[in-house]
C-alpha cells in the first residue's frame, strides 16, 4: 500500500486488450477488449461459465493472460508502477470472512497483519469503514451471527481499508434476497459517489446490472457481445442477449 497516495480520492482506468486464456487446452477467454473509465460502475454480465470470474481474476492480477494485457491507468497490471502505486481491492463472492475473527478483526486484518498502523489507529479506521457500509458499532460480532447481506457489507468494509481506487465485486448479490440485494446495490452506488472509486461488478443479476451500472459489457462463451449503457444493451438485437435478458418461467 502506498500511503502518500491515500488521500487521493479517484478511480483508475482499466483497459483489457486482446485477452486470451485457456485452461487444459480449452479456450475460456477468446480475445477480449474492454475499457473502463475512471470512477465508472461497470457491470460484466453474462451466462454461467461464460468467463466472467476468469476475466475478473485477470483484472486484479490473480491470473496471467496467455496473450493480451491489462492496463491500469495505462500501465501493465503486474508492473512495479501498478503494484506500488495503485490500490486495487476485490470483494469475493463468498465474502471470504474468517469465522474465528470478529467483524472488526476481519475488517482490520490487512492493516494488523502487515503491522501498517498502530492498534488504536486500526480501530479508528475499522469503525469509520463499518459506518460507511451501515454497520456502525458492529465490531465485536462474529460472522456467524450476521445475515448474508451483512457479511457482504463487512467484506466491502474490509476492501475499503486500503482506500481503493478500483473495487472488483464478484457476484455481490448472489445468495441474497431481493431486498438485501437492493441494499448492496445502493451501497455500491453510494461508495462510488463518495470516493469516486472505479467499480467493476461481475454478475448475472439483471436487476443489479440495470439498477447500478453506468455501462454494461455482455459476455458469452469468452467473447464480448456488447458494451454500452443499460438502455443500449437492453436494445441490442443479439439473440443471446435478448434471451438472457428476457428469460422467464413460462409454465402458466
Ligand atoms: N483455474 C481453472 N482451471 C480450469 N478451468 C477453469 C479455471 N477457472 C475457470 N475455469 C473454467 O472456465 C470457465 C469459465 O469460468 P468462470 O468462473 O469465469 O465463469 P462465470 O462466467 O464466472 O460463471 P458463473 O456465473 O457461474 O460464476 C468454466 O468452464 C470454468 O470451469
Amino acid at each position: 500500500m502506498n500511503n502518500s497516495a491515500n488521500s487521493a480520492k479517484h478511480g483508475v482506468s482499466v483497459k483489457v486488450q486482446g485477452l486470451h486464456k485457456s485452461f487444459n487446452g480449452q479456450e475460456i477467454l477468446k480475445g477480449l477488449d474492454l475499457e473502463v473509465r475512471p470512477g465508472e460502475i461497470f457491470v460484466i454480465m453474462g451466462p454461467s461459465g461464460s468467463g466472467k470470474s476468469v476475466l475478473l481474476k485477470h483484472v486484479i492480477g490473480l491470473e496471467e493472460p496467455d496473450a493480451g494485457e491489462i492496463l491500469i491507468n495505462g500501465e501493465p497490471i503486474l508492473s512495479p508502477e501498478v503494484m506500488e502505486h495503485h490500490r486495487l481491492a476485490m470483494v469475493f463472492q463468498s465474502g471470504a470472512l474468517l469465522n474465528s475473527l470478529t467483524v472488526g478483526e476481519n475488517v482490520g486484518l490487512y492493516l494488523s497483519e502487515h503491522r501498517l498502523k498502530p492498534p488504536r489507529e486500526i480501530a479508528r479506521i475499522v469503525a469509520e469503514k463499518l459506518e460507511v457500509v451501515g454497520l456502525k458499532g458492529q465490531e465485536d460480532r462474529l460472522p456467524s451471527e450476521l445475515s448474508g447481506g451483512m457479511k457482504k457489507r463487512v467484506a466491502i468494509a474490509r476492501a475499503l481499508v486500503i482506500e481503493p481506487e478500483l473495487i472488483l465485486y464478484d457476484e455481490p448479490t448472489s445468495e441474497l434476497d431481493p431486498l438485501s440485494a437492493v441494499v448492496i446495490g445502493e451501497e455500491i452506488v453510494n461508495l462510488n459517489r463518495q470516493i469516486h472509486v472505479t467499480s467493476i461488478i461481475v454478475s448475472h443479476d439483471r436487476d443489479l446490472a440495470f439498477g447500478v451500472a453506468d455501462r454494461i459489457a455482455f459476455i458469452s462463451e469468452g467473447k464480448i457481445l456488447a458494451v454500452g449503457t443499460p438502455d443500449e444493451v437492453k436494445r441490442n438485437s443479439e439473440p443471446i442477449i435478448q434471451k438472457f435478458l428476457n428469460a422467464d418461467f413460462k409454465l402458466r
